[in-house]
């Protein structure tokens, strides 16, 4: 079952291509790591997948919905963290789930509470969701980032570099995290990041661009084999640089 399907997509600014006639899909149950050295077109991607902007060409569609022609329908599949999650720094973590839980047209009223109150035991806030988010650490506010991206109960969550700036522990606890959601909920994930041993702990399969471009797709195995008695770093540097 394709979750999400990324069909032709090209986007440009001005003449400049940031984007060039890029295909691939992404399965039901995969933890996918979405690489490419800066620049490479992976937010302007990202963007286009959780509708910030419109792709030039080309299709993308969310558990078969078009983003573009069945916009709320793709859109309420997915959670994201695109940028650093914004919470109000002197409200509790709750309170500010409270408020986002109110954009969600299909959680009625009387369950607000009750959804809030279930993703922040499900990211392990469930002790700290009444203190004020100015007092959490950076890998605090990001579990919170994860529990808002929860609130829809989305089949795929995307996260554009959430290890950055967090410390090891803070990216042990976001891997378990994404492994356990992974796991025990079913959500599938796609990655973004620079990280690549981190990618590799928990990624079956990976999408590598380049210069707005797709260079490969496929699973890690696929990877390790390819890169042989190379590590993944080493191969990828050759890949990029070739
Ligand atoms: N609106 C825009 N107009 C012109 N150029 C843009 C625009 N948005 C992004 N770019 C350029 O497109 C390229 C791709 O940017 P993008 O942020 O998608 O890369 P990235 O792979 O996410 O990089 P990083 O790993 O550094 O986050 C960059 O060269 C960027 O400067």
């Amino acid at each position: 079952m394709k979750v999400l399907e990324i069909e032709q997509i090209t986007k440009k600014a001005g003449r400049r291509t940031l984007v060039g006639d890029m295909s691939f899909d992404i399965m039901q149950g995969d933890v996918c790591g979405f690489v490419g050295p800066n620049g490479a077109g992976k937010t302007t991607l990202i963007r286009m997948i959780t509708g910030l902007i419109r792709p030039g060409e080309g299709k993308i569609r969310i558990e078969g919905f078009d983003v573009q022609r069945d916009r709320m329908k793709a859109l309420g599949q997915v959670g994201a963290i695109v940028e650093s999650p914004i919470f109000f720094p002197y409200m509790s973590g709750r309170d500010n789930l409270l408020n986002l839980v109110k954009l969600h047209p299909n959680i009625s009223k009387e369950k607000r509470a009750p959804r809030v109150d279930e993703v922040l035991r499900i990211v392990g806030l469930e002790g700290r969701g009444k203190d004020k988010v100015k007092t959490y650490s950076l890998g605090m506010k990001q579990r919170l980032g994860i529990a808002q991206a929860l609130l829809g109960d989305p089949k795929l969550i995307i996260l554009d570099e959430p290890a950055n700036g967090l410390d090891p522990m803070g990216i042990r606890e976001l891997r378990n995290l994404i492994l356990e959601l992974n796991e025990k909920h079913g959500i599938t994930f796609f990655v973004s990041s620079h990280l690549l041993d981190e990618l590799q702990r928990i990624c079956s399969r990976f999408v590598i661009i380049k210069e707005g471009r797709l260079v490969w797709q496929g699973t890690q195995e696929q990877w390790q084999q390819m890169a042989g008695s190379r590590s993944l770093e080493d191969h990828f540097v050759e890949m990029m640089t070739s």
